[in-house]
């Protein structure tokens, strides 16, 4: 029988777990189609607020990376949104025109932050915080600019500010209301919250409406409704969300504030459904993941036609993420005559505690300084507990643990205790799968469970019920380390150490030797260890081209609309009238869409389809520029001294031999190389993984800049007399990080993490860059050219550029 075709509009954190849940019920019901509006695959977008505080990297939020929309057979358009959803003819239509039938749709399109419609709210500088871009526009401001202001002192907002004092900027929280966080917490608690905030370096303008937007193209200050003003060069507004219903509306489907569903997060249109913060379920709309992660669970059995409890609504608790403060909130705050509250407020020690009761049962909770009772709390609300027959003590007392605190037993926890807050996960489920699937690291109880997946906050208590399950055969630096991935629990040193040991020389064997929980591997290690083998037995091992990347299987980088990229290799960005005659012709034949010359100094013929790739790469007969590669891309150069003036250096020649020399190799991540021929730096090296300027009389060599996401501007490595030394020292470099980084790990991190004095020290020692060059110069000869290679086989072609054996993963 066809498969019915499930189509998810949003590719956020709700709409994916629906479909996860839906793979792990039954794995082949649909064929599904996901559309995200952001250019990314899945991510926790709880982490931006870590992200920007500097706790973590972009890098490591991904929920979900690219191979897993490949393996689950998901056909994933990216940075394309859903722009109409036709109810009659089943059908959504992108924007870019692609139109897409469905037997049932998800609509999870999220919440936008809400912009105060004032005068100037559309200035350069002023930002919402909700996506991976806002966070980055940030990041980028704070490098050039000193003062912050963030409207709003709500969760965001508080999250907002402390990330920007941590990129170093002063930072005012300009809010509404005469305390913070008013719906979270009572006066007491907010005074704390303040004054803690405020020893951090934040400070606060209360009760300020603001009511202009100063500056002309950008932002230079705000006017409150009062007449003050403030001056500012960012404004990060933090005033909460507006659920993203407009294309509901337009469907014709139920829409008040948010799309409007029912206990089976059915809308009133057949065969759609809402889910997550777009979703308005008896009257509530959701800011949190927890009742989001709730409705999809409920979701995804009712689309899969079991058997289903309805979902009734959610409690939810709420916790800040910024350093040194604990905090915990819970139901009702406000204490008045239909209340009794159990208070503490032990000024000495910085803990407030207040437990609001109604009838006998916990209505409310507000907790700052010490939560560890958070979980028992949460849960006699959310129970209804009876209290009538217990003690303001021992309802206070932390019986047991809680609120992510690893500080005290978990015995006497109760199974059905609620460990994970965000994902609902018992510790009588995480306990069963400790013990059923042998799992001995907190991130192996993620991978399985689903607990700390979200804001991580309960890994601490996940570590705690390891070390009790596992009991004497716990191991604590083992259950905390860092695995290579959730099929594993060795570290990547370990890894890569026992690859040597033992001699490895298959990902399989790797697999199987190292007792993988996950015989197949997934899409984190498998083209890590492909990355490994080759880089330890360069001359021995097979490379398993399926084991790689998705675009380094193709030798193409697939875009947007499923054609594919050809960026033919041009030494040092030069070329001549042959290869341009070449390329026009190609372009004319294939009719190709577009060419554009690319930053590094390249020609890109864009929108080749799949079918044509072979035949194009046949007719250019060019070699190719791996522009897709986890490689050297590209070497670019000025014109150095075989034209300019200034130029002290035959830039172009040594741009052209730095190219040929290292073109193909493998490298942990992209590697990207500048030579200028003076510091004028007109070919950029200070920003590129190697940049090499020209001086009079030798050359400065430049490490770890970047251009890109994480810009950083390149360290002096040291300063060299000619180009042998030159290439000498590139070649031991590039080897030293070969070896030592983390697969995918660019060398602008890599160099921070392991010391810039560091990687000198090592390469100072002329008998260690031998080596070191030697290893590397073996590495190279096991290259061949790939599109010369796809031409001459036939088992090549046939099988990754005629077969429909990919769905389309577009990235
Ligand atoms: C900085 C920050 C910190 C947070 N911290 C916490 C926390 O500590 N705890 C907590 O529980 N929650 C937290 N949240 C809230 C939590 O992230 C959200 O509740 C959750 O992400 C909502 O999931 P969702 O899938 O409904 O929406 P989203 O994750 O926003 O996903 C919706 C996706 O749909 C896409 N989209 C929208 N329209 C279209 C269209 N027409 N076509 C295609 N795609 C479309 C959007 O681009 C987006 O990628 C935080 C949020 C932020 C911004
Ligand atoms: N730790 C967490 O759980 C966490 C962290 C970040 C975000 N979130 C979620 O993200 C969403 C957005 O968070 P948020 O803090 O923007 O929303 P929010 O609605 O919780 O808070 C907005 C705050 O802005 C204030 N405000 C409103 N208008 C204002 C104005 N004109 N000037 C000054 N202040 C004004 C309000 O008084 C309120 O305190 C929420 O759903 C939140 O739950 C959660
Ligand atoms: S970097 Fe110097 S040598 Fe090269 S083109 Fe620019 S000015 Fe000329
Ligand atoms: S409590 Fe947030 S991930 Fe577990």
């Amino acid at each position: 029988m066809e498969k019915k075709h499930l189509v998810l509009i949003g590719n956020g954190m709700a709409g994916v777990r629906v479909i996860e849940e839906i793979l792990k019920l039954t794995p082949d019901a649909f064929h599904i189609t996901i559309f995200g509006n952001e250019p990314y695959p899945n991510y926790n977008r709880i982490q931006l607020s870590n992200v920007l505080q500097g706790k973590t990297t972009v890098d490591e939020i991904f929920l979900n990376e690219w191979e897993w929309y490949r393996e689950n057979n998901i056909t994933l358009y990216t940075n394309e949104a859903v722009a109409k959803i036709n109810p009659q003819l089943k059908t959504v239509v992108s924007s870019t025109g692609r139109i897409v039938a469905y037997d049932e749709l998800i609509i999870a399109t999220g919440s936008s932050s809400f912009i105060l419609p004032v005068p100037g709210a559309d200035k350069q500088g002023v930002t919402g915080f909700r996506d991976i871009q806002d966070c980055e526009n940030m990041m980028e401001v704070a490098r050039t600019h000193k003062k912050a202001v963030v409207i709003g002192g709500g969760l965001l907002g508080l999250e907002a500010a402390r990330g920007l004092i941590d990129l170093g900027m002063d930072v005012h929280v300009v809010h509404l209301m005469p305390h913070l966080m008013e719906r979270q917490l009572d006066e007491t608690a907010a005074i704390m919250l303040k004054e803690e905030l405020e020893a951090q370096g934040m400070k606060f303008l209360f009760e300020k409406q603001t009511s202009v937007i100063l500056g002309d193209d950008r932002v230079t200050g705000l006017r409150f409704s009062d007449g003050t003003e403030i001056e500012t060069d960012l404004v990060v507004m933090a005033v909460g969300i507006k659920p993203n219903t407009q294309l509901a509306k337009e469907a014709g489907i139920n829409v008040n504030r948010g799309i409007v569903v029912n206990d089976l997060m059915e809308t009133n249109t057949p065969n759609v459904y809402a889910v997550g913060e777009c979703a308005e379920h008896r009257e509530i709309t959701y800011g949190m993941v927890a009742p989001l992660y709730e409705q999809g669970k409920v979701l995804a059995q009712r689309i899969l036609g079991l058997e289903v409890s309805p979902y009734e609504g959610s409690v939810t608790g709420t916790q800040l993420k910024v350093s040194d403060v604990d905090l915990y909130s819970a139901g009702e705050i406000i204490d008045d005559k239909s209340t009794k509250a159990i208070k503490v407020h032990n000024e000495f020690e910085g803990i407030y505690k207040k437990i609001l009761i109604r009838d006998n049962r916990v209505v409310g909770i507000v907790l700052y300084g010490d939560t560890k009772d958070s979980t028992k709390l949460f849960r006699m609300l959310v129970d209804k507990e009876d209290v009538s027959g217990k003690t303001s003590a021992s309802i206070l007392d932390s019986g047991c643990c809680g609120g992510g605190q690893a500080d005290m037993s978990v015995d006497s926890m109760p199974d059905t205790e609620i460990v994970c807050g965000c994902n609902g996960v018992s510790k009588g489920t995480i306990v069963e799968a400790i013990q059923t699937k042998g799992l001995t690291t907190v991130d192996q109880v993620s991978s399985c469970t689903n607990a700390g997946r979200s804001c991580g906050r309960c890994k601490g208590i996940v570590g705690e019920i390891l070390a009790y399950t596992l009991g004497d055969s716990f191991d604590a630096t083992k259950a905390n380390k860092k695995t290579l991935c959730g099929c594993t629990t060795l570290s990547r040193d370990e890894v890569v150490a026992e690859i040597k040991e033992k001699g490895m020389m298959s990902t399989k064997e790797v697999m199987n030797v190292l007792g993988w929980n996950n015989e197949e591997g997934c899409s984190k290690c498998r083209p890590a260890l492909n990355y490994y083998l080759g880089m330890l037995h360069p001359e021995e091992y097979h490379d398993e081209r399926d084991s790689r990347l998705v675009n380094e299987k193709m030798h193409a980088n697939i875009q947007k609309d499923g054609t594919y990229s050809v960026v033919p290799r041009m030494y040092g960005g030069v070329t001549n009238a042959e290869d341009l005659k070449k390329i026009a012709e190609v372009t004319e034949k294939y009719n190709i869409p577009l060419v554009k010359l690319t930053g590094g100094q390249r020609i890109a013929l864009l929108g080749v389809k799949k079918e044509d790739l072979t035949n194009v790469w046949e007719d250019l007969g060019m070699p190719s520029g791996y522009a897709y590669g986890k490689t050297l891309r590209t070497v670019k150069t000025c014109v150095g001294s075989q034209f300019c003036r200034y130029g002290t250096q035959d830039t172009m020649q040594l741009g052209i031999d730095l190219e040929k020399k290292f073109e193909r190799l493998d490298t942990p991540h992209k590697f990207k190389m500048g030579v200028s021929g003076c510091p004028r730096n007109c070919a950029e090296a200070g920003i590129k993984d190697m940049g090499i300027v020209g001086i009079d009389g030798g050359f400065e060599l430049y490490v770890g800049g970047n251009g890109g996401t994480d810009l950083r501007a390149g360290d002096l490595l040291c300063t060299l007399k000619t180009e042998e030394d030159v290439m000498d020292m590139i070649s031991a470099y590039i080897q030293y990080y070969r070896e030592t980084a983390n697969y995918l790990e660019r060398t602008s991190t890599w160099i921070e993490r392991v010391g810039l004095e560091h990687v000198k020290e090592v390469l100072q020692n002329a008998e260690v860059r031998k080596e070191l060059t030697a290893k590397l110069d073996r590495s190279l000869t096991r290259y061949t050219e790939p599109w010369n290679e796809a031409l001459k086989n036939q088992q090549i072609r046939e099988k990754y550029y005629k077969t429909e054996e990919f769905p389309e993963v577009l990235v």
